[in-house]
């Protein structure tokens, strides 16, 4: 057996991604881990409920046996075992995020000998993670575009906080490797396009988003020859559990990159300032320079370090891009590099060039 690599999980951002993006790579590595210290940059530390149901997603994905996952826990074994495609179910039972739940098993799945199939239940537009929508608009469109992935993602119903009980269902197709890309050229943007949804609240609001974002996509300089899409979609009331609203936009490049920005409705904002604040996430983005926005990047950080030769003109590089980045150099082989811009950052990866064992 490999001897067992040791994260601290207390690095850098310190939080939850480090948890998944390591045990992730533990799992398609079959390189055994224990990490310490979980979520120590957070207030309280130790494992959530989202984090522990992301853990035991994957340990089953991968027959791996995890020791110490209990809620509050500071520290997890994990050793895995065989990735074993198939059907999984996992409920987050809280709001928390079905999107992050997604973000460790996807990887595993996706070097699987057959496809596989996800339904994810919790939260599907909350704060602090990507909303469902950003992933079906962002992110899997551009790692389906430059890392060859295929998968298909259904909302079956939003799950807003603190309520949680949406559902999603994922197909994912496996790949025998991922495809290597350089997007080094951020071009022009062609549209944007967004969706503002809501449950159990009053129609209108959504209306009231999609113009908060038109104004302010405008006033900050999307010329009005580029189109900007964005509908609005309101729940039937006995297709969600709890009332929520939120919006994501994205801006299309004509280079192959995009853009996301997006908000959640919360007491005390009026709907017109939720689609401003997505809007002004975009226009940032944009300003940034890159062919990423900041989230896109770190969430697309693993993929680099499986794939072989990667090169992409980013916008601001985060901490959770650097801590993404130290968990694969501290897993894998695989080595990257930043090189500053006067207009955003390119990074660079040397990947393993991970290929399915099947
Ligand atoms: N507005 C957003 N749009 C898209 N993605 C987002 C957004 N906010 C956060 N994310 C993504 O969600 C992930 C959050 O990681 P983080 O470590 O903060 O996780 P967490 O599990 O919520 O843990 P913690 O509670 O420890 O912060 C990151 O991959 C980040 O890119």
């Amino acid at each position: 057996m490999p001897t067992t690599s040791i994260i601290d999980g207390s690095v850098l951002e310190g939080g939850g991604q480090i948890l998944r993006n390591s045990i992730s790579l533990s799992a398609l590595l079959g390189r055994p881990i224990s990490i310490q210290k979980i979520r120590n940059g957070r207030t309280p530390p130790g494992l959530k409920n989202q984090h522990r149901t992301g853990l035991v997603l994957a340990a089953e994905i991968s027959s791996a046996q995890l020791t110490g996952a209990g809620t509050g826990s500071s520290q997890v074994d994990f050793i895995p075992g065989r990735i074993r495609p198939g059907n999984y179910l996992a409920d987050s039972i809280t709001a928390g995020a079905t999107t992050l739940l997604l973000q460790v098993a996807f990887p595993l799945l996706l070097f699987g000998a057959t496809p596989s199939t996800l339904v994810l239940k919790g939260g599907t537009n909350c704060e602090q993670a990507p909303q469902i929508d950003y992933i079906q608009h962002v992110f899997f469109p551009f790692v389906k575009k430059h890392f060859g992935v295929s998968a298909e993602l259904e909302i079956y119903r939003r799950g807003y906080y603190p309520k949680g009980g949406g559902e999603i269902r994922v197909n994912v197709t496996p790949v025998k490797s991922l495809q290597s890309f350089s997007l080094l050229e951020r071009g022009q943007v062609v549209r944007v396009r967004g969706i503002a949804h809501l449950a159990k609240l009053p129609g209108h609001l959504g209306q009231s988003m999609v113009e908060g974002a038109k104004k302010r996509l405008a006033t900050g300089g999307i010329a009005d020859t580029i189109p900007i899409e964005i509908e609005y979609k309101r729940e039937e009331n006995d297709n969600a559990v709890g009332a929520g609203s939120g919006i994501v936009l994205w801006a299309e490049l004509d280079s192959g990159g995009i853009i996301g920005g997006s908000a959640v409705g919360r007491k005390g904002l009026d709907a017109t300032q939720v689609g401003e604040e997505a809007a002004k996430e975009v226009l940032k983005g944009l300003e940034a320079g890159g062919c990423t926005d900041e989230w896109l990047t770190d969430q697309i950080v693993l993929f680099m370090a499986l794939s072989q030769n990667c090169e992409v003109l980013c916008g601001e590089i985060t901490l959770h891009t650097r801590t993404a980045i130290w968990i694969a150099e501290q897993l894998t082989d695989a080595k990257f590099e930043i090189e500053e811009k006067v207009k955003g950052n390119v990074i660079r990866c040397q990947g393993i060039g991970m290929t399915s064992v099947d």
